[in-house]
């Protein structure tokens, strides 16, 4: 019945062997020795796969942020209020927010989209400001049974398809997702550990910052919404729906929208690498389009990355979301697209090889 999340899911293929070998070849040429631009050049080998050619274009570049509120607010799992997550989104439009600077410096666009925020941002989105795929004023509380229904769950995957897609249509070639959600580590952290089979206090951590007696609430929140609900690990839309979030089911669909589309995408910091968990649970392959941006501070996300085998290319102790590890990485990835597409080999370069 879940047709067109199942036929997104069914057409997602591994990136190109043929090209990942046509580049490994290329590169070993460049007037270089050998190996010495690092991850540069895995990266540049990667870009090469997905986009099939050794002058892979990521110049028009989108961070979609994706906004949600959590029901699980109630049990004093976040150090900021719930009215946070829409002052934060107007933030994002006033263009005043970390995650507008820093995805200025890498000349890319930032999407804010409404998944499920607890307020009325209707005349953001007639004003064009953000788009709007309301799922609901926020999500129930895990704690106490289903964060949201599996209809819901669905929906908020599909609707990240739909708007990695639109994005494509309109030319970007890169892709970033970023979070906005008070309460989001907590769904991020009982994600992990369901996916994981981690016991849940090693991978909830602090989040905004919360006190001892906070992490305690979220670690127990969280031991209860797994108890009470008992989502399936094999079955991530069961998952994303028992104890996910709306903001995370739709970086979750960004992701599988980006691999669908044969384009890069760099998966920001815990929120963001939760709802890579569920893509990669939902389509093995799309790991093979995700960029692991950085390495957040919150303390569960080395656990997240191990997880899907990615590294991250930047360790900056970052823990704020919005997608702003994912910004700052952007200038790393076109470094690797314009080293495949400008640099010349010895031959070209006249420059003498190794033994010569
Ligand atoms: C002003 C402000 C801006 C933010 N931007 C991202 N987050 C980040 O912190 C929240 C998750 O942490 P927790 O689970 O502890 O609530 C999310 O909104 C995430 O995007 C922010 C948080 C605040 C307070
Ligand atoms: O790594 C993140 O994305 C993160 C960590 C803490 C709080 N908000 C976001």
């Amino acid at each position: 019945m879940n047709s067109q999340l199942n036929g997104v899911i069914s057409h997602i293929r591994p990136v190109s062997r043929e090209w990942r070998q046509k580049a490994r070849d290329y590169l070993s040429r460049l007037a270089i020795p050998r190996g010495s631009l690092g991850e540069l050049l895995v990266l540049a080998e990667q870009l090469s796969g997905i986009r099939e050619t050794l002058k892979p274009s990521v110049s028009k570049k989108a961070v979609v942020t994706m906004a949600g509120d959590h029901g699980v607010v109630r049990e004093g799992v976040s150090a900021f209020p719930r009215e946070v997550t829409p002052q934060m989104v107007n933030n994002f439009v006033l263009g005043g927010a970390a995650i507008n600077v820093l995805a200025e410096t890498a000349g890319a666009r930032v999407v804010v989209v409404d998944m499920g925020v607890a307020a009325d941002l209707g005349t953001l989105v007639k004003e064009g400001k953000i788009l709007s795929y309301k799922i609901d004023h926020g999500t129930r509380n895990m704690a106490r049974g289903p964060a949201m229904t599996r209809e819901q769950a669905r929906r908020a995957v599909e609707s990240g398809i739909e708007i990695a897609g639109k994005l494509v249509r309109e030319g970007v070639e890169l892709l970033a997702t970023g979070d906005m959600g008070i309460g989001n580590t907590t769904p991020s952290s009982a994600i992990l550990a369901v996916l994981s089979g981690r016991p849940v206090r090693q991978v909830t951590g602090r989040g905004t910052g919360i006190s001892d007696q906070a992490l305690e609430n979220k670690v127990r929140a969280i031991e209860k919404a797994i108890e009470v609900n008992r989502p399936d690990a094999r079955d991530p839309v069961d998952v994303l729906a028992k104890v996910g979030g709306f903001e995370i089911g739709g970086i979750a669909g960004v992701i599988l929208g980006a691999a669908y589309h044969r384009v890069p995408v760099l998966v920001d910091g815990f929120i963001s690498t939760a709802g890579a968990l569920l893509a990669r649970a939902l389509a093995p392959d799309s790991v093979e389009y995700m960029i692991a941006a950085h390495r957040s501070l919150e303390y569960g996300h080395q656990f997240m990355l191990e997880e899907l085998g990615l590294s991250p290319l930047l360790n900056l102790n970052l823990r704020l979301g919005e997608g702003t590890g994912a910004a700052l990485a952007m200038n790393i990835v076109e470094a690797a697209a314009q080293v495949m597409g400008k640099m010349l080999t010895f031959e070209d370069a006249g420059v003498d090889g190794p033994g010569g």
